[in-house]
């Protein structure tokens, strides 16, 4: 083989798709020339020809965001309109980009569908995800910046305040999730944030449904979980904070009981199996087939909360693929967020599935 001919290999290895124009441009040679060069490549045999290319099938697909995440945390009790000693942190964040990467070091083939500035922090999201999490479906936009959450700390590690700063999501449509569709298709599971609009959540909830696509629903927050339709027709799993249940219940919660109300309330919208987390008191589950309950945590020395609820539904999303009832799920959730509570990045780095289990065993 020449060098045209490997340097014309070589481009077609890294892009499939590339046209002959496109590798005329690239080698320096005529479009004819190219053409000459594919077909002894072809008769060769070192080109099988060309084919449609279907996306690999999947465990699951994640659609939602990817934020560059800062974390700011007061080293004593927040005291307001003062300045405060501090100290801050940057990670990977999103809700959908956190739980892609869960997953995907729990050992899940997982892809995520995000978008991202053009810019260094698009940049690192991307490159560091890629160790985890397949993003071929994902984009990166040159008009928009890369989302960004701000999240001020108390001293110990909740969450006083936080600010999202995410207007990207708004310029993706309809036509962006169409175009992608045959990554959904071929997934085993999809799980949605909110951080898109309100058309693209409905859309993907409505064609999840035609097709039979098992899909999972997590606000990233109560404004946010109010961009959901009235109908939740075809969302198999919905899994919200105390705030964003009410928000999307329309019920005040103030004690026991008003949990399963609320849960109850989101079901009679569509939903199959409800989870309502509470931080500290952990969760309560309720679903379709008439199991409910609720499940306590055990007692963890808390580094920073940023990214618990993520990790739990990636525990529970993880078991729920490995065929677990609803309760023991949800109790590999809680495992799952157990680790993610004692580490000060919104993932744990050190999540993998031995790890998970053995969580799991010590606690339930
Ligand atoms: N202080 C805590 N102690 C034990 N478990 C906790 C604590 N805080 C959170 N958790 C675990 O994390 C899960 C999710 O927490 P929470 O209800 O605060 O959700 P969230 O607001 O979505 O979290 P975040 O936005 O911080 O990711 C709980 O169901 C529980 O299992
Ligand atoms: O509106 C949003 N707020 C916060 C998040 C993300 O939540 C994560 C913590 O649960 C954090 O990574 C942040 O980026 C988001 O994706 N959208």
């Amino acid at each position: 083989m020449n060098e045209k001919e490997s340097l014309i290999l070589q481009l077609i290895k890294t892009n499939p798709f590339i046209s002959q124009i496109e590798l005329a441009e690239k080698t320096g040679l005529s479009r004819s020339a190219v053409a000459g060069y594919i077909s002894s490549l072809t008769k060769d045999g070192k080109l099988l020809g060309r084919a449609y290319i279907l996306p690999n099938k999947k465990d699951i697909v994640a659609i939602g965001g990817s934020n560059v995440d800062r974390k700011i945390q007061s080293l004593k009790t927040l005291q307001y309109g003062t300045s405060n000693p501090a100290e801050s942190s940057q990670s990977c964040g999103g809700v959908a980009r956190n739980i892609a990467e869960n997953l995907g070091r729990l050992g899940c083939d997982v892809s995520l569908m995000t978008v991202v500035g053009e810019d260094p922090e698009g940049e690192w999201l991307l490159d560091y995800t890629k160790s985890f999490v397949d993003i071929r479906p994902s984009q990166k936009l040159s008009d928009q910046p890369t989302g960004t959450y701000t999240a001020i700390l108390d001293n110990e590690g909740e969450m006083a305040v936080a600010l999202a700063d995410m207007s990207i999501y708004d310029s993706i449509d309809q036509e962006f999730i169409e175009k992608r569709w045959g990554y959904i298709a071929a997934a085993s599971m999809v799980v949605m944030d909110t951080n898109f609009s309100d058309d693209v959540l409905k859309q993907v909830i409505t064609r999840c449904e035609i097709e039979n696509i098992p899909l999972c629903i997590t606000p990233v927050s109560s404004p946010k979980v109010k961009k959901l339709p009235q109908n939740l027709q075809g969302v198999t799993w919905l899994i919200a904070n105390k705030d964003e249940a009410e928000a999307l219940s329309e019920i005040e919660i103030k004690e026991e009981g008003d949990y399963f109300k609320a849960a109850e309330r989101i079901h009679k919208k569509g939903v199959e199996k409800v989870v309502i987390t509470r931080g500290d008191k952990g969760l309560i589950y309720y679903t379709k087939e008439g199991e409910a309950g609720a499940i306590l945590p055990p007692k963890v020395e808390v580094e920073d909360v940023t990214g618990a609820g993520d990790s739990l539904v990636s525990g529970i999303m993880y078991a729920y693929l490995k065929g677990l009832d609803t309760e023991n799920a949800c109790k590999i959730g809680i495992a799952c967020s157990i680790l993610t509570l004692r580490s000060h990045e919104t993932v744990n780095p050190a999540l993998n599935d031995l790890h998970l289990q053995e969580t799991f065993k010590k606690y339930f």
